[in-house]
């Protein structure tokens, strides 16, 4: 199934010798990494399947706190040609900042709505990151009355403008922004269920992080699937499926499901009223433009768990793991459902309520504020 053939990449910039570009590559620093597992895209990585490949990427959110490092970590693709950064303020100087780096790919700003379609012409992936974070004390769910509608906004401009594109929803309540962003795209008549993702790799990444350090394991190494939606008790770490398999007692698997169900509130606790995750999750959210990019550019064997359209389960959307493909879902990988453990299947079945409620809560939101034609 899933690649698990190292790459060789490069990172530092102890030496230059042998850089065609200007930009940093080194040979001090060699290291293998599974490149299912992590993001790859530094200056030196051999790029893409194709020589020339070249992507326009936007992201709408772009000055935000997630927006800005994802941005500087796209920049940092050799993938990416075009990198188009919006927001409704303060993007100017972020693109300015950016454009700096002697890295390939163009950037251009994009101020408000009259400017939103121009930024979104001929964009292969739009990331979506806009929207407000929580606070201390708030659920994702009570985030809906404002970010529903400005997920519903940008992404009617997504199918007016560029309906072909992978669509990657960040902006919370993920449970319900996907569903509400489907049922936007399905009113415009061009809905393909194929081409929309609601962002879980930060589930992943964090699973894989604090499994390796309760184990012992060799972080590069680790791979957990999370399956389910991405709040509560609807993230749902599979650890019986670790990669690379290991025994855990009882209490292990309690102490670290919850923990990573929890991780997101432990960084907003932490940042005590100045937001939530931002660094991690571009992190995460750079790893999945990447794999998108590789799937789109011809890569055969890209695999990651998002929140897609699914029949897995009697729910509509569910997360698992999907295998990419130039024209996005290649494939919902049933096998790791199969098999569970009686904790985990017990977690599955009690997420499902939480669940359901969500989606019909994002489609039920559109429906009642049909979109303009
Ligand atoms: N899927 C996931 O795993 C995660 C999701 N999130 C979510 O991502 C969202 C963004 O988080 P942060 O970047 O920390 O927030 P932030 O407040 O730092 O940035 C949000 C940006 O969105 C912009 N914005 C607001 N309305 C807009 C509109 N109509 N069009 C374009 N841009 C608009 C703001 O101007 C701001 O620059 C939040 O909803 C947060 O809950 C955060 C972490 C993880
Ligand atoms: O917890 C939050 O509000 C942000 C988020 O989704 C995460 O960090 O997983």
């Amino acid at each position: 199934m899933a690649a698990t053939s190292a790459t060789t990449f490069f990172i530092g910039s102890t030496a230059s010798t042998g850089s065609k570009v200007g930009h940093m590559q080194s040979k001090a620093f060699s290291i293998k990494l599974n490149p299912k597992n992590h993001l790859r895209s530094f200056s030196g990585l051999k790029a893409a399947t194709s020589p020339h490949a070249s992507y326009k990427v936007a992201i709408l959110g772009a000055a935000g706190g997630i927006g800005q490092p994802l941005a500087l970590l796209i920049k940092m693709s050799p993938l990416v040609s075009a990198l188009n950064l919006y927001d409704i303020a303060n993007v100017k100087g972020v693109a300015a900042d950016l454009s700096h780096c002697n890295t390939p790919s163009q950037v251009a700003d994009f101020t408000g709505e009259s400017e939103l379609a121009n930024c979104l012409k001929d964009v292969d992936v739009v990331v979506i990151p806009a929207g407000v974070p929580r606070k201390p004390g708030m659920t994702r769910d009570d985030l809906f009355n404002i970010n529903a509608n400005i997920v519903k906004t940008l992404v009617e401009a997504v199918a007016d403008n560029c309906p072909d594109a992978f669509i990657h929803i960040i902006s919370n309540p993920v449970n319900s922004t996907v569903p509400i962003a489907a049922e936007v795209l399905k009113q415009k008549g061009v809905y393909d269920p194929k081409k929309l993702f609601g962002v879980t790799t930060l589930d992943v990444v964090r699973a894989n992080t604090f499994v390796a350090q309760k184990k012992n394991l060799k972080l590069i190494d680790v791979d957990v699937p999370v399956v389910g939606g991405h709040a509560g008790i609807t993230i749902l770490p599979l650890l019986s499926k670790t990669k690379p398999s290991v025994p855990f007692t009882d209490e292990e698997v309690e102490e670290l499901t919850v923990r990573i169900q929890n991780a997101g509130t432990e960084v907003v606790e932490a940042k005590a009223g100045a937001g939530s995750a931002t660094l991690s999750m571009a992190y995460a959210a750079a790893r999945f433009v990447e794999s998108s990019l590789r799937a789109l550019d011809g890569d055969s064997d890209v695999y990651e768990c998002s929140y897609v359209q699914s029949d897995l389960t009697e729910l509509p959307f569910f997360a698992s793991r999907i295998k990419l493909g130039r024209n996005g879902v290649e494939a919902v990988i049933s096998s790791e459902l199969q098999g569970l453990t009686e904790y985990e299947q017990k977690a599955l079945e009690a997420l499902k309520p939480e669940l359901k409620a969500s989606i019909e809560k994002g489609v039920a939101f559109v429906q009642k504020q049909p979109v303009t034609a």
